[in-house]
């Protein structure tokens, strides 16, 4: 049995997050999925919903195991808890793949970082991101 993560803010579903969860799905006989709380989304808007509501969203979809929301201080504490085989990064997610190996070299977790592959709008109007999603809201009815 192996164990593939993923994780993400998931704030507003959108087909991008299902390509992403798909690609790592499909590294595992498992996908746990870890949802950031909002307090540690840092680098971008914070979060249009609530953590839980992100939570039980991504929980619901078939390719995914179970969903958890991430530990409040410490990012490697899910993952000990988890021990997953592969650790898959988002294609665009800013964390450097070396600094997390090197991570869990010095926790004594044996596990690959890899990253999913991006991917296109298929068809006109396609919004494959919660940040151009909320502008469209804003554009359209703000
Ligand atoms: C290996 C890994 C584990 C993470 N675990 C947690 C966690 O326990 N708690 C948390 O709030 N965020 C966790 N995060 C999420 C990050 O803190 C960050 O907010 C997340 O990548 C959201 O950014 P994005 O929306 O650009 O993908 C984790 C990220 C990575 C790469
Ligand atoms: N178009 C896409 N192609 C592939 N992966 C995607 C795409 N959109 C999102 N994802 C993946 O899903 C991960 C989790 O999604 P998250 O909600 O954190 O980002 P997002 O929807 O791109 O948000 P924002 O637009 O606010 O940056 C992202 O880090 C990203 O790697």
């Amino acid at each position: 049995m192996t164990t593939a993560i993923a994780q993400g803010t998931f704030d507003i579903l959108h087909p991008g997050h299902l390509h992403y969860l798909r690609d790592a799905a499909a590294l595992g006989d498992e996908l746990h999925v870890i949802v950031a709380r909002r307090e540690n989304v840092t680098h971008k808007a914070k979060p249009i919903l609530p953590d839980a509501q992100r939570r039980d969203m991504v929980d619901a979809l078939e390719m995914v195991t179970e969903a958890h929301l991430g530990h409040r201080e410490d990012i490697f504490v899910p993952i000990e808890r988890i021990q997953p085989d592969v650790i898959v990064l988002g294609h665009d997610q800013h964390h450097d793949e070396d600094g997390i190996r090197a991570a869990l070299a010095e926790r004594g977790i044996d596990c690959d970082v890899t990253r999913a592959s991006p991917c296109e709008p298929r068809y006109e109007g396609e919004l494959l991101s919660t940040g151009r999603i909320v502008r469209r809201i804003l554009e359209r009815r703000g």
